[in-house]
C-alpha cells in the first residue's frame, strides 16, 4: 500500500517546470576538471568520483606558486561538474605534503611589490587572502572531499586537510602546524578551522604553539581523522569505498548535507534550522525523495536509484 501511495505520489511529482530546470542544467554542466595542471593530476576512478592528487614527488608536493593557483581554478571546475558527486584528494610520492614551498616564498610572500608601506600592504593583504581562497574552494565546493594522507602532512597542509568534510590516514601519516617554527602564525586556515574539527582548544594551542609532530594515532584519538589505515593502498581503497557510498546518495540530499554542515558549524542552532528550513522549502521538492523513499520500501539499496546529475 505504502508503495503504491509513493508511485503515485512521484507520477504526479513530474511536473511542468522539469525540463526547463533540464535545460539550465545542461547549460552550466561543464566536461569536469581537465585543465591541463602541473602539480594536480586529476582522474576518475569510479563513476562520480574524482581524485585529485597533489603531484609534485620529487619536492614532496610542496606548494608552490601554480599549485595556490590551480587548487582554484581544479576546485571551481569541480563544482561545476555535474558527474561528479564526491572528491578524492590526495599526495603522490612519498609524502602527502611538505607544506609551502619555502624556495618560492621569498619572492612573492617576503617581498611584497609596492612603492611604500601602505601600498606593499595593500598587495601583501591581496596575496595573503589569494592564498586563503586556495582552501576556502574546498569548503565552498558542495561535493563532499574525502582527504587521504600518508607521510608528513606539515604547515600548509594542515591547512588543507582542515578544509575538507572526511580525513582518513596512513598508520605512518603524521601532522605538523609548522609555521610557528618558520617565524609566522598560520594564515591560510588552520588557526580558524582546527579548533573546530578537534575537540580539545588545549591541544590545537599546543599544537599551533610548539609545532609538535602529531602521529597517526593521536590523529585518529582527537579527532583530527576518522579512520586510520595500514598503508597508502589500503586508505586508497578505503577512500573510494567510501567515495562510493556518498556518491551513491541522492546529490541533493548530499551537497544540502555537506551545506547545511558548513553553515551550522559558524552559526547558532536557532540560525542553522532557520537556514535549514530555508533550504529545504525548495529542496524538498526534489523527486529524489520519491526515488529514495521508494526504494528503501521496496529494500533496495540506494546504488540501484537513478539519481538526475547535479
Ligand atoms: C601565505 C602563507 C601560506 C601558507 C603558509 C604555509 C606555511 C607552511 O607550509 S610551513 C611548512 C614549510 N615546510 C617545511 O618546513 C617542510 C620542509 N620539508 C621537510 O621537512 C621534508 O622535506 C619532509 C617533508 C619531512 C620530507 O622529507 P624527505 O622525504 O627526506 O625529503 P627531502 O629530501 O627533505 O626533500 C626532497 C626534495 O623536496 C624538497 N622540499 C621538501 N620540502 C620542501 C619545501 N617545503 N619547499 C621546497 N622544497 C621542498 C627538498 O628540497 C628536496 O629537493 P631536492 O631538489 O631533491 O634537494
Amino acid at each position: 500500500m505504502a508503495v503504491a501511495v509513493i508511485r503515485s505520489a512521484f507520477r504526479k511529482s513530474k511536473v511542468s517546470w522539469l525540463p526547463g530546470l533540464s535545460a539550465v542544467r545542461a547549460m552550466s554542466a561543464q566536461a569536469g576538471a581537465t585543465a591541463p595542471f602541473s602539480t594536480l593530476s586529476v582522474s576518475h576512478p569510479a563513476n562520480a568520483v574524482t581524485h585529485v592528487e597533489l603531484h609534485r614527488p620529487e619536492k614532496r608536493n610542496a606548494m608552490n606558486r601554480a599549485f595556490w593557483s590551480e587548487m582554484v581554478d581544479c576546485f571551481s571546475q569541480i563544482a561545476l561538474d555535474s558527474d561528479c558527486r564526491v572528491v578524492i584528494v590526495s599526495g603522490a610520492g612519498k609524502v602527502f605534503t611538505a607544506g609551502i614551498d619555502l624556495t618560492d616564498m621569498a619572492g612573492q610572500l617576503l617581498q611584497p611589490e609596492g612603492d611604500d608601506v601602505a601600498r606593499m600592504s595593500w598587495n601583501l593583504r591581496r596575496l595573503i587572502a589569494k592564498y586563503q581562497e586556495t582552501f576556502s574552494i574546498i569548503e565552498k565546493c558542495p561535493k563532499p572531499v574525502v582527504v587521504a594522507v600518508h607521510g608528513a602532512c606539515v604547515g600548509g597542509g594542515v591547512d588543507l586537510i582542515t578544509a575538507c568534510d572526511i580525513r582518513l590516514c596512513t598508520q605512518d601519516a603524521w601532522f605538523q602546524v609548522k609555521e610557528v617554527d618558520i617565524g609566522l602564525a598560520a594564515d591560510v586556515g588552520t588557526l580558524q578551522r582546527l579548533p573546530k574539527v578537534i575537540g580539545s582548544r588545549s591541544l590545537v594551542n599546543e599544537l599551533a604553539l610548539t609545532g609538535r609532530n602529531m602521529y597517526s594515532d593521536e590523529a585518529k584519538s582527537c579527532g583530527l581523522v576518522s579512520r586510520v589505515f595500514p598503508d597508502k593502498e589500503a586508505m586508497i581503497a578505503g577512500a573510494l569505498e567510501l567515495a562510493g557510498e556518498i556518491a551513491a546518495r541522492s546529490p541533493v540530499a548530499v551537497q544540502g548535507t555537506k551545506i547545511n554542515l558548513i553553515y551550522s558549524r559558524d552559526h547558532s542552532v536557532a540560525e542553522g534550522l532557520d537556514y535549514m528550513a530555508t533550504w529545504n522549502m525548495s529542496m524538498l521538492q526534489t523527486q529524489d525523495i520519491m526515488k529514495s523513499a521508494q526504494a528503501a520500501m521496496e529494500k533496495k539499496s540506494p546504488k540501484e536509484v537513478p539519481f538526475s546529475k547535479l
